[in-house]
């Protein structure tokens, strides 16, 4: 017997993201090739955004996807988040000219003030969030904090494309196939602050840092190019990373959804307190991944290296969310 169709709301569904998204979600990539869903695309109420989805909506419909059991436009996120199982918020306000971070913030708490209050409002009580727009961590806490009636742990941020960055950086250095890398993480904030975390990562049951050996090279090298990455792609191309933005959220919410096989896998998740980050702070962390539910990896060892890199990033965050607490 086919299965119920499951519903997915997706903001900023005209957006560059969104047109490396939607497709793969429709093919069923995201959430199995057995799994029927209907998509509750949300846009700015704008004739020109409004018509760009149109027409994205037009070429999904010529896809003639056989698991796309619907779609639906809206301009309201009371209507895109009605009764959705999955919520993927992508759109978000870009860093415009003149603009500190202070604004940019300011301007994305309300955007994730509003879509955070609609989920808890009308949203699946089981639904499960992943922010894309950035500042990710921190419009995945305004988010979590207006949605008091969801559960917190439902609302996660995308760190995965940092963590798919730097498994691919530490395959080319050391010859490894991608594939094969295990228990990698990537700790903190999603910026150049966050720290990818190669020491309890092996392939084939032996250790990466072994194998490479090169603490100078973590540090100037790696922990830069990772960092930066989003940075190198922005002066590359003109436009922020986008392909490999939505393929890090098809890997996020896979996992999440369909499990990780025993695998890590870092998601952004709210701190219970695991290596002594407050609770409640949405932090990149190693998660193992079953029915539905992520799992903290706890008790690794925190050198004096880690130590400093995992403050930087904590301390990045905790100034973000300082910004945004008259907001709330
Ligand atoms: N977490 C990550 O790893 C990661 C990676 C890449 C990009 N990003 C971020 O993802 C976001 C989207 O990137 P993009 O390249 O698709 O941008 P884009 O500008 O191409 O598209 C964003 C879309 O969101 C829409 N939008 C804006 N506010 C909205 C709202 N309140 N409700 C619904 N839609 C809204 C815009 O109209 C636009 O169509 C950016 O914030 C970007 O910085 C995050
Ligand atoms: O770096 C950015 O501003 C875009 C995005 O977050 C990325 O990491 O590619």
């Amino acid at each position: 017997m086919s299965k119920k169709p499951v519903r997915v709301a997706v903001t900023g569904a005209a957006g560059q993201i969104g047109y490396a998204l939607l497709f793969r979600i429709a093919s069923g990539e995201m959430l199995g090739k057995d799994q029927p869903v209907i998509l509750q695309l949300l846009e700015i109420p704008d004739e020109k955004a409004q018509n760009a989805l149109k027409g994205v909506i037009m070429e999904l419909e010529d896809c003639a996807f056989p698991l796309l059991a619907g779609i639906e436009a809206h301009s309201d996120p009371l209507q895109a988040f009605k009764d959705t199982d999955y919520a993927l918020l992508v759109g978000a306000r870009p860093r415009g000219p003149g603009m500190e971070r202070a604004d940019l913030l300011a301007a994305n708490a309300q955007i994730f003030t509003a879509q955070g209050k609609a989920l808890n409002a009308v949203a699946s009580r089981n639904v499960k969030v992943l922010v894309v727009g950035n500042p990710a961590n921190t419009n995945a806490y305004i988010a979590m904090k207006s949605a008091p009636d969801l559960p917190a742990k439902n609302f996660t941020a995308m760190l995965r494309l940092d963590h798919n960055r730097a498994a691919s950086q530490l395959a080319a250095k050391a010859g490894f196939k991608v594939g094969d890398i295990r228990k990698l993480t990537v700790w903190g904030n999603h910026s150049p602050t966050m720290y990818a975390d190669y020491r309890f990562a092996t392939v084939d049951g032996k250790s990466v840092k072994d194998a490479i050996n090169d603490q100078t090279w973590n540090k100037d090298v790696f922990l830069p190019t990772v960092g930066k990455r989003g940075a190198a792609i922005i002066a590359a191309r003109g436009l922020s990373s986008a392909a490999s933005a939505a393929n890090a959220a098809i890997d996020h919410m896979r996992d999440w959804a369909l499990g990780s096989a025993g695998e890590w896998v870092t998601m952004g998740v709210p701190s219970n307190g695991e290596y002594g980050i407050p609770a409640g702070i949405i932090f990149g962390f190693p998660v193992t991944t079953e029915n539905g539910e992520y799992k903290i990896v706890e008790g690794l060892e925190i050198d004096a290296f880690s130590q400093e890199c995992i403050d930087k990033t904590l301390a990045e965050l905790q100034g973000e969310q300082d910004g945004v607490k008259h907001l709330l």
